[in-house]
């Protein structure tokens, strides 16, 4: 398997300001990950980085293994789809039972007892990982589509992506007003298949809690077009 040696650890997120001042390299491990707040608001503070890891650092570091396993799991292919990408290929993670469930596992352990109703995973790749997290939590997923593949009446949102232009949609009637909803993809590059997720749920009046993805191509700055948005990912890896 050829693995992304330069790919660092970690698992981040932008949570609201509440939290910002408590979240240092030196938590406890049961606070590993910083906590979500059951009302994250728009407005919030600097990104708080809790891992930021070398593979090689990890052995000494107070990290929670599964991520490192998660990490050697997925493999890199250059010039996938064409020249210059780094594709970061999870299908290698999905034949590593364990670590395929601890990838699961963390984000359970995450968004459980948050009062999520809705997991709205981004085609193709968050239909892998959103539906087990959704039945684990309680919440119903909601498939966000490429065009023209949902057969009923649908809302849309076009967006940009590292290499072309694409666009989602999602039936009408699939969420409600006022549901929290938790989107999930394998990889956020420029961050605009998650914008454009947000901006869908929020067009039908949808509180989204969290984005949450495997990996982060933090050259990419999709963090910084989510915004304010809260964003939590388990690996971050180099190269776009
Ligand atoms: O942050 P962004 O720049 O928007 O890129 C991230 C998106 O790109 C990939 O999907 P892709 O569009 O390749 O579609 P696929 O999963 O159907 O192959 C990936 O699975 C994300 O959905
Ligand atoms: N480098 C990459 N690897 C996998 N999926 C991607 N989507 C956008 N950029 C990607």
């Amino acid at each position: 398997m050829q693995s992304s040696s330069s790919r660092l650890l970690l698992c981040s997120s932008k949570p609201n300001s509440l939290f910002g001042s408590a979240v240092t390299p030196t938590l406890p491990s049961s606070l590993r990950f910083p906590p979500l707040s059951l009302t994250i608001p728009n407005s919030t503070s600097s990104s708080i980085r809790l891992r930021s890891l070398r593979s090689s650092e990890m052995a000494s570091q107070d990290q929670d293994p599964r991520i490192a396993r998660i990490s050697s799991a997925i493999r890199v292919i250059p010039d996938f789809p064409k020249p210059g990408i780094m594709f970061q290929d999870i299908t290698t993670l999905l034949l590593d039972t364990k670590a395929f469930k601890d990838t699961i596992d963390l984000f359970v352990e995450r968004y459980r007892d948050q009062n999520i109703s809705v997991v709205a995973g981004v085609e193709a790749r968050g239909f892998i990982f959103g539906p087990p997290i959704a039945l684990a939590i309680g919440a119903k997923f909601v498939p966000m589509r490429k065009p023209k593949k949902l057969p009923g009446e649908v809302i849309s949102e076009e967006y940009s992506l590292e290499y072309g232009t694409d666009k989602i949609e999602m039936h009408v009637g699939a969420v409600q007003p006022g549901e929290r909803a938790l989107v999930i993809d394998d990889l956020i590059a420029t961050g605009g298949t998650l914008c454009a997720a947000i901006k869908l749920l929020e067009r039908v009046e949808v509180t989204v809690v969290e984005c949450a993805c495997v990996i982060e191509l933090p050259e990419l700055k999709g963090r910084e077009r989510l915004g304010d948005r809260s964003l939590f990912v388990l690996v971050e890896a180099e190269g776009a």
